[in-house]
């Protein structure tokens, strides 16, 4: 059965602050991005939508349960917070059974679930060491086991992969792929590379507004034909950052590879290149104000 959360005319406050505005969102079965940048409003609809938070004002169901019913919809959600810790001078095995306890599992149950979701987050040789010995991704795998152990239809995690060196970062990608074949995992972040390897849906907020939302390959669809590429001296890249966006650069001695957005082939130099997801988020974010920054490099 496919699991669905809907979204409707939700308005978030935090006292006069309003944090959310006017978001109606469908996510089905499978990875959902939420793009945006720090301030976006990520962090909020997160944690409204495990409960932790309560709605100020909307409609939403969780699995066809209303999230004023929160233990009904903390029973199928598992959250995976930007800021996680838990139980450093516990070993894995013990910080996963007491968590177990805490949330009701059956000792029988735990004995059977436990090693089988430390073997699927790849800590089954770790399930002895103390949680403050483990790696920052040890840790966001572990994470992940917890969130998953009562078996939720969702999980949500927030700003994930922050910290992680890119190969941890890739098998942590891998995993929460793995983990969406039948369910909801909602990875929220503001790396747009998080998103471009792993979610074909996505929503991009800004100041507490969804901006957009389809696929990633509409999203790039948008930016195509509009991006260029050009090698130029330092003194044209300055003259060329007032007039276009420039979403990658690379150094080469005195010059300088840039890829950048222009509605027209702006100097005969430019060559027109396929638009990726990077190019299309800062085509989507421009005249937004604010800081959306830039690679530096390919
Ligand atoms: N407890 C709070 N009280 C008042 N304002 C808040 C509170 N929490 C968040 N905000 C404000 O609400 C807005 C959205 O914040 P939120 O943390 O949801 O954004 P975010 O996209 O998750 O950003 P980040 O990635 O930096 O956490 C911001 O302007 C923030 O300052």
């Amino acid at each position: 059965m496919t699991a669905r959360i809907e979204i409707e005319n939700l308005n978030q406050f935090y006292g006069k602050k309003q944090a959310l505005k006017e978001i109606n969102l469908t996510i089905e079965t499978g990875m959902f991005g939420l793009l945006g940048r720090n301030g976006a409003g990520k962090t909020t609809l997160m944690k409204v939508l495990s409960t932790l938070l309560p709605k100020s004002e909307g409609q939403i169901t969780v699995c066809k349960r209303k999230v004023e019913h929160a233990q009904a919809v903390r029973n199928i959600t598992g959250y995976l917070p930007q800021e996680f810790s838990m139980y450093p001078n516990m070993s894995v095995y013990e910080a996963m059974d007491y968590l177990g306890v805490l949330s009701g599992l059956p000792k029988s149950q735990r004995k059977q679930r436990i090693p089988e979701l430390l073997e699927r987050v790849n800590l089954q040789d770790s399930r002895r060491k103390k949680v403050k010995q483990l790696s920052g991704g040890m840790k966001r795998r572990l994470g992940i086991a917890q969130a998953i152990l009562h078996d939720p239809k969702v999980l949500i995690v927030d700003e994930p992969t922050a910290g992680l060196d890119p190969e941890e970062r890739v098998r942590f990608r891998n995993l929460l792929c793995e983990i969406a074949e039948n369910r909801i995992v909602i990875l929220s972040t503001h790396i747009v590379g998080d998103i471009e390897a792993t979610c074909e849906h996505i929503a991009v907020l800004d100041r507490g507004e969804i901006i957009y939302q389809g696929t990633v390959s509409e999203l790039i669809g948008q930016a195509e034909g509009r991006v260029y590429q050009a090698e130029i001296s330092k003194s044209e890249l300055e003259d060329l950052k007032q007039r276009c966006i420039v979403t990658s650069m690379l150094t080469l001695g005195n010059n300088v590879m840039v890829r950048f957005l222009s509605e027209e082939k702006p100097f005969a130099s430019a060559r027109p290149c396929d638009a990726g997801v990077e190019d299309a988020y800062m085509y989507l974010m421009q005249g937004r104000g604010g800081e959306t920054g830039c690679s530096d490099s390919y």
